[in-house]
């Protein structure tokens, strides 16, 4: 699924900057302040329409500018024809997606550019609140069911409404009877699927987790957001006085967590910096391979910074997994060398020096 050809304008230090990647491993390197997580951010900002480090998608346009363009020939189902693809955002918050001469929404544009993002904020599926495990996990969801974004929308919808009828203490029986039951059908088909990804991803979690980090074993464990012993319809009525007290529903999907533990403790309590890097990697590689065996086509990888914390044999278990995703990459460091000799033969490797927010020619 590979970016054909990137063009980049005024994101953040990077006014205007062109280059053709490898359909496989791109290493982006240069000093401290360069740019290198700036072009990062421009792919992201491609496939997602939105930034992977800021909420304020303004930070990103370049001071002084009105908007920023990435645009983009995209050969996304791997058939060898690319067509444009370009995502333009202004100050006012406006954004414009256009795939093959025409607009599409945000839904259509994760479907066609799959991104994994592993930096520094990766450690948050750790050390974060269930909502960013939930995000990782309904990645995966996403992008192994189309049935997934319909309940997901249903979900939300009863969801919001039940908690408004809640909040202002408006909720006759029947009416509760009503959306309780709607509840519960969204809930139990979009639990199903998240179970059904979760129980294929552990395989390939465990597989190159016993690689990457030897002797220490992680238990990958799903909660639904709700005691599944109980049914439901159950937990809900139980509930309910205490969901009108507070106003919103305490129990549900919207509450669903992963739960990762070594010898039955919390990882995220356990496990050293470098550990976690690992663990975390380890999840996002596992996403990567799973993702390739059930679409037949891989996701793009941005790594901000890899050689941070990880040892050289690591990086070079880590190097050869990403080999196995097939996926495109675009991996920053500083020193080209640490990225260099980490890689098989016949993968095709491209080098590119970015200094005071442009490519370097040399
Ligand atoms: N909106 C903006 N307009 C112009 N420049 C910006 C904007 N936002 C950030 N910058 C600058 O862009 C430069 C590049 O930042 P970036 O994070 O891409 O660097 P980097 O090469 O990844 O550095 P490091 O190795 O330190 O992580 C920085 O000097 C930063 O201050």
């Amino acid at each position: 699924m590979p970016i054909t050809q990137l063009n980049v304008q005024a994101i953040r230090n990077l006014s205007e900057l062109s280059l053709t990647p490898s359909s496989s491993i791109n290493i982006i390197y240069g000093a401290n302040g360069s740019g290198k997580s700036s072009l990062l951010e421009a792919i992201h900002l491609l496939g997602l329409c939105r930034s992977f480090r800021t909420n304020k998608l303004n930070h990103l346009i370049q001071s002084g500018g009105e908007r920023c363009t990435v645009f983009a020939q995209l050969d996304a189902m791997g058939s060898g024809i690319s067509q444009p693809l370009g995502v333009e955002r202004d100050l006012a918050g406006e954004s414009r997606i256009r795939f093959a001469g025409k607009n599409i929404d945000l839904t259509t544009l994760a479907e066609l550019l799959p991104i994994q993002v592993i930096n520094s904020e990766t450690f948050m599926i750790l050390e974060g609140s269930p909502g960013v495990r939930r995000q990782f996990l309904d990645w995966g969801a996403f992008h192994s069911n189309p049935e997934f974004i319909r309940l997901w929308r249903g979900f939300r919808r009863v969801l919001k409404q039940r908690n408004s009828l809640l909040k202002y203490g408006k909720i006759d029986q029947r009416l509760r009877a009503v959306w309780d039951s709607e509840f519960i059908k969204y809930a139990e088909q979009l639990n199903t699927l998240r179970e059904v990804y979760i129980e294929a991803l552990k395989p390939e979690f465990d597989l190159i987790l016993a690689d990457l980090l030897e002797g220490v074993s992680i238990e990958l464990g799903f909660s639904p957001g709700w005691d599944k012993k109980r049914g439901l319809d159950q937990v809900l009525e139980e509930n309910f006085e205490r969901d009108l007290r507070q106003g919103y529903t305490g129990a549900g999907p919207q509450r669903a967590d992963l739960r990762l533990k070594v010898d039955g403790h919390i990882a995220s309590e356990r496990l050293s910096r470098g550990q976690k890097k690992v663990v975390v990697s380890a999840l996002k590689l596992a996403q990567g391979v799973l993702f390739y065996k059930l679409n037949s086509r891989s996701c793009i990888y941005l790594i901000d910074d890899l050689p941070s914390e990880l040892d050289r044999q690591h990086s070079r278990l880590f190097c050869n997994y990403l080999e196995k995703t097939a996926s495109q990459c675009f991996i920053t460091c500083v020193d080209k060398e640490s990225l260099t000799g980490l890689w098989s033969e016949s993968t095709e490797t491209c080098f590119f020096n970015i200094q005071e927010g442009a490519l370097s020619t040399q």
